[in-house]
């Protein structure tokens, strides 16, 4: 399953419209772009170099040379045209991985047709054009790609057999054949193999990160849970004792939950917790922490808060939840909480604080529930 997913994430993007990708995304897609042309460019910009020392050696002429140089810059100037105005997201493939390793492939045949000589480059350049297919095109088009090209390169040297016999140079074409054979299948293998491993590797990042978010998280509300809470509290503590930022807690619990468990059964009991927790989550600041405390009780962190907002927050809180509509599931069609608040004073223990509130908390409970009790600050 896992694999699935991160293989999911390694699919090419859907196709965007541009006004609906953000700027900075815009940006970053039009970066992306320019490294696209790469393949095409660096094989043909290499192939060019070695076909002038060729040239310089005399085994071919200038005429092919200069052939060379203006298909290659021909192919280039298309496939940069294709990215930069962008006409390659008509393609599945963006990158236009496929028609690069074609053209590329294409030059270099033809001119190991037209020059037997520069056979000697033509396996090093077509394993190069291969490299680059390799993580991008599925096995089928490589498979395909890979007997269309050693396809080609036998009528080539068929060809040459029987323009000039089938001496000594036909064998010794036939040999380049034969390795090229040898070697293109087993580049595609371990190019497979490294592309396995990369989504192994992929796979298990997203498990991490799943991981990770499923350890600080309580299964059934979503919130943070206790232990992520802790830390929360040790963190907010830190922020205290170094920078003097106030921070205020605020335990709540649901009041006679056990009678709507026993009444209404543990189904509507979960129910409750996680429509109580949706409504809490959204009605507290992006900088206040909310977390299950354990079975119906929350604890709600408020950073930069004295005592007197964290109790206006609480009562806030305390008034949504008794609006909140369960008459499908409850006879009493409310739910009430008690909530007990404390500042946090420096220098205490983050237990006494927790110990603070909850004496607060069952203060609230003993004057009757659904109300607000809180700590001494000082
Ligand atoms: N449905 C459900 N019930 C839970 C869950 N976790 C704990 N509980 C139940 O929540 C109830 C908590 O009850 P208490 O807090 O002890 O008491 P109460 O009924 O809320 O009474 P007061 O707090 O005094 O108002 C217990 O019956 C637990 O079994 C849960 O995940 N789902």
């Amino acid at each position: 399953m896992y694999l699935n997913d991160a293989r999911e994430t390694m699919r090419p993007e859907p196709r965007l419209a541009p006004e609906s990708v953000p700027a900075n995304r815009r940006k970053n897609m039009h970066l992306a772009r320019i490294p696209q042309i790469s393949p095409l460019s660096l094989i043909s910009l290499l192939y060019a170099m070695s076909m002038y020392a060729f040239y310089q050696q005399g085994f071919i002429g200038r005429a092919t040379f200069l052939a060379v140089a203006v298909v290659v810059l021909c192919f280039v100037v298309m496939f940069y045209c294709a990215f930069r105005f962008g006409l390659n997201a008509r393609f599945g493939d963006q990158s236009l991985m496929l028609p690069q390793i074609l053209a590329a492939l294409l030059i270099m045949l033809t001119v190991a047709y037209l020059e037997q000589a520069t056979q000697m480059a033509l396996v090093p350049f077509v394993l190069i054009a291969f490299s680059f297919g390799i993580f991008r095109l599925s096995t089928a088009s490589l498979i395909l790609l890979l007997f269309g090209c050693l396809g080609a390169y036998l009528g080539i040297i068929a060809l040459h057999g029987r323009a000039e016999g089938y001496g000594i140079g036909f064998r010794a074409e036939l040999m380049q054949w034969f390795v090229l054979a040898l070697t293109l299948p087993g580049m595609i293998l371990v190019g497979k193999q490294i592309q396995n491993l990369r989504q192994l590797l992929n796979a298990t990042r997203y498990q991490l990160e799943h991981f990770e978010e499923k350890s600080v998280r309580d299964e059934l509300t979503g919130l943070y849970n206790r232990r992520q809470l802790q830390t929360e509290l040790d963190r907010a503590k830190l922020q205290i004792d170094t920078l003097s930022i106030p921070f205020s807690i605020c335990l709540i619990d649901i009041d006679r939950f056990k009678e709507i468990n026993d009444n209404s059964g543990h189904l509507a009991g979960d129910t409750i917790l996680k429509e109580f927790s949706c409504v809490a989550r959204d009605s507290i600041r992006d900088t206040d922490i909310l977390g299950r405390y354990g079975g119906d009780e929350f604890m709600l962190i408020l950073p930069n808060t004295v005592l007197k907002g964290a109790v206006m927050h609480a009562e806030r809180l305390r008034v949504y939840a008794h609006f909140l509509d369960f008459q499908k599931i409850l006879p009493q069609k409310h739910i009430s909480l008690s909530i007990g608040v404390a500042q946090y004073r420096r220098g205490e223990k983050i237990n006494d604080l927790i110990s603070r509130a909850d004496a607060a908390l069952y203060q609230a409970k003993q004057l009757g529930r659904n109300r607000v009790e809180w700590a001494d600050a000082t």
